[in-house]
């Protein structure tokens, strides 16, 4: 096809509507869910990440089925809940607020239908990630429009953007904020970006380390208003060892000057599950990703001798947090961390409803809302039948169910096609991170095309390179070998992803037949998270997910002689890459020997639906959708 689009668009021909369809969203789970109360503080924070425009929710995976709505409905309640009980409670998001859906990428500027849906929350804090600031035409819609809405709660430490009117670089959102809860805390709040380099020449980002030699930082630090409570929050990592964290420089250059008041650390960009303490008064979580995780965090330890807290002391009727961030810490502050899997069941338990009682109108508008911008969108369509289910990595790399010798070679070894080069060698060589999430067995809708390969990253090409030094490119990229994880280890020995037959029976069936069941209920495969505490923080249990690490880069070769190596190829690369594929061609390559590969239109979002017109029309018109 190329990048005729109207060889695989959704309208264009008789034969394509008979395989039109839509799937409807996942029914909520109901065999298990979390496995106790939360324990309220002083002091509660609600937090999401790196949610990627998954507002509709995972329509294939019950455990995280909830929308959009259903979060609308459950922060208000939860809200109204911390009112009742007289104490406070943060809502929090710390970026990435696109590239990863249909909902926000599948309009001309990505998040044009997804920012408003977002914007139903009453989020207290937000700030911004690597995925706003890619592309300058986000970057401005952040800038001109949500940070505009937003106002002081949006805080954008250590990022600016170029303003055309004034020609200087401003900050998008506030440097920081400085406020009042509801029960009088008095919360100085910093959010920080890690230091990110690849962004548009729209923005700029500050490295922590300048950022906090900034005025206004020493400023704000150094403050004569009181501090009860730091919040130090951003697209960061919070694990201190991981090489992109920067939250620990803010966090050392506050304790200069405070050396024992609180700091609440919230993060994200890694898309982990994670809590970390940092000192006897300071610990961190993170909320994973794609709105599979909603973040708790809560403390208490507030009095009137450190702090202007005038709300309930331990709120009552409910669990109070009672750790300490490590044992034997000299602090008055006790806590609480918690991952909520987002689906319904876990609302309505943690706010005590029924399911016929839940809903707010709030939430159900919102809820139309997303299934309005997924008619619009087409998202529902089907485009192919996926025999099995593809992961990246639950089975090795090198697996037939792996998404990238399974889908992602032959997709780009079939589509990416010069016309007028097709009877040349060639090399197509990707970031593996460029692949999303899994390919669940079933419908293969638009939608799908997007969870999987969300960025507009032109293919490019390089023609006739020799193939003595076009091989050696991907080695170079990689550089290393594929570390393993042991599946022994592993709790399941196997799971739907390796074992396709499996996605057809129940969860219920497919943990009987390993003979793990608890509590009279099931324990689902999903996030079984390892933090600064220990294994206690799923509100929901789950046995892992094997989890394989990957290689940074995938190649596929295709219209080589039999038998034989080609003498050159056409190297055709992304370009997100370009900069890298040259570098390892050495200096007798340039950027002017690069051209756009099909035309310059064509890019990652476009061969995975040409794909599954090609390879997947088999069941097509009774193709069964598989929940997980
Ligand atoms: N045009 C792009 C942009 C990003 N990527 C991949 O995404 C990774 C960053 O994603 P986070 O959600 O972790 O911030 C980046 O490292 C690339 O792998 C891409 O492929 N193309
Ligand atoms: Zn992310
Ligand atoms: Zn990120």
């Amino acid at each position: 096809c190329g990048s005729d689009s109207s060889c695989y668009g959704p309208t264009n021909t008789v034969e394509h509507v008979r395989h039109v369809k839509r799937i409807q969203p996942g029914v909520p789970n109901a065999a298990y869910g979390p496995k106790a109360p939360l324990e309220w503080g002083q002091l509660n924070f609600l937090h999401t990440t790196d949610t990627h425009g998954w507002l509709e929710g995972h329509l294939k995976e019950q455990n995280y089925g909830a929308d959009w709505g259903d979060f609308v409905t459950f922060s208000r309640r939860m809200k109204q809940t911390a009112g009742n009980m007289g104490v406070d409670l943060l809502l929090i998001d710390t970026g990435d607020l696109h590239d990863g859906n249909g909902v926000s990428d599948a309009t001309t500027i990505d998040g044009t239908d997804s920012m408003p849906i977002f914007d139903e929350i009453a989020y207290d804090l937000l700030t911004i990630g690597n995925h706003e600031l890619y592309v300058s035409e986000v970057a401005y819609q952040m800038f001109n429009n949500w940070a505009r809405k937003w106002g002081d709660r949006y805080v954008t430490s250590n990022v600016k953007a170029f303003n055309q009117t004034s020609g200087q670089y401003e900050y998008i959102g506030a440097t920081h904020r400085y406020f009042t809860t509801e029960k009088g805390l008095r919360v100085m709040a910093f959010g920080v970006l890690f230091d990110f380099t690849g962004n548009s020449n729209a923005s700029q980002v500050l490295k922590a380390a300048d950022m906090v030699k900034e005025e206004w930082f020493t400023d704000a630090v150094n403050t004569c208003d009181p501090i009860d409570v730091f919040v130090l929050f951003g697209h960061n990592p919070v694990r201190q060892t991981d090489s992109s964290n920067t939250l620990k420089t803010v966090f050392n250059e506050i304790r200069k000057v405070h050396p024992t008041t609180p700091i609440q650390i919230l993060g994200g960009h890694s898309h982990i599950r994670d809590f970390a303490v940092y000192d006897d008064n300071s610990v961190a979580l993170e909320s994973g990703r794609y709105c599979e995780t909603l973040g708790w965090m809560s403390m208490t330890g507030f009095s009137s001798s450190n702090s202007g807290y005038n709300g309930v002391k331990n709120p009552h009727g409910v669990a109070n947090p009672t750790r300490p961030a490590k044992a034997g810490a000299k602090s008055p502050f006790v806590y609480s961390r918690r991952y909520l899997d987002w689906n319904r069941q876990t609302f309505i338990y943690h706010t005590k409803q029924t399911e016929q009682a839940f809903d707010y109108g709030s939430g159900l508008r919102v809820t139309g809302d997303i299934t309005k911008v997924r008619e619009d969108l087409k998202l529902g369509d089907v485009y192919g039948c996926a025999p099995q289910t593809y992961c990246i990595s639950c089975v090795p790399f090198d697996n037939s169910s792996n998404i990238f010798p399974g889908v992602v070679v032959p997709a780009v070894t079939a589509v990416v096609v010069n016309k007028t080069r097709e009877d040349k060698s060639r090399l197509i060589i990707g970031n593996t991170g460029a692949i999303r999430f899994d390919l669940h067995q079933g419908p293969f809708t638009y939608d799908d095309n997007f969870i999987v390969s969300p960025f507009r990253d032109v293919f490019l090409y390089i023609p006739d390179v020799p193939y003595d030094l076009a091989k050696t490119v991907l080695p170079k990229l990689n550089k290393g070998p594929i570390a393993k994880r042991d599946l022994a280890t592993m709790p399941i020995p196997r799971d739907s992803c390796t074992d396709p037959s499996l996605g057809y029976l129940t969860r219920r069936e497919m943990r009987q037949s390993h003979g793990v069941v608890r509590r009279q209920e099931v324990v689902t495969s999903g996030y079984a998270t390892t933090d600064d505490w220990g294994t206690d923080g799923d509100d929901t249990e789950h046995t892992g997910i094997p989890n394989y690490s990957l290689p940074g880069y995938f190649q596929a070769q295709a219209n080589f002689p039999e038998g034989n190596d080609p003498e050159v190829v056409d190297l055709v690369f992304f370009d997100f890459i370009e900069s890298l594929i040259l570098s390892d061609l050495g200096a007798n390559y340039t950027a002017d020997m690069v051209s756009c590969y099909i035309d310059c239109s064509f890019t990652s979002q476009d061969y995975m639906l040409p794909y599954a017109k090609l390879a997947w029309q088999e069941n097509v018109d009774n193709c069964p959708v598989v929940i997980q």
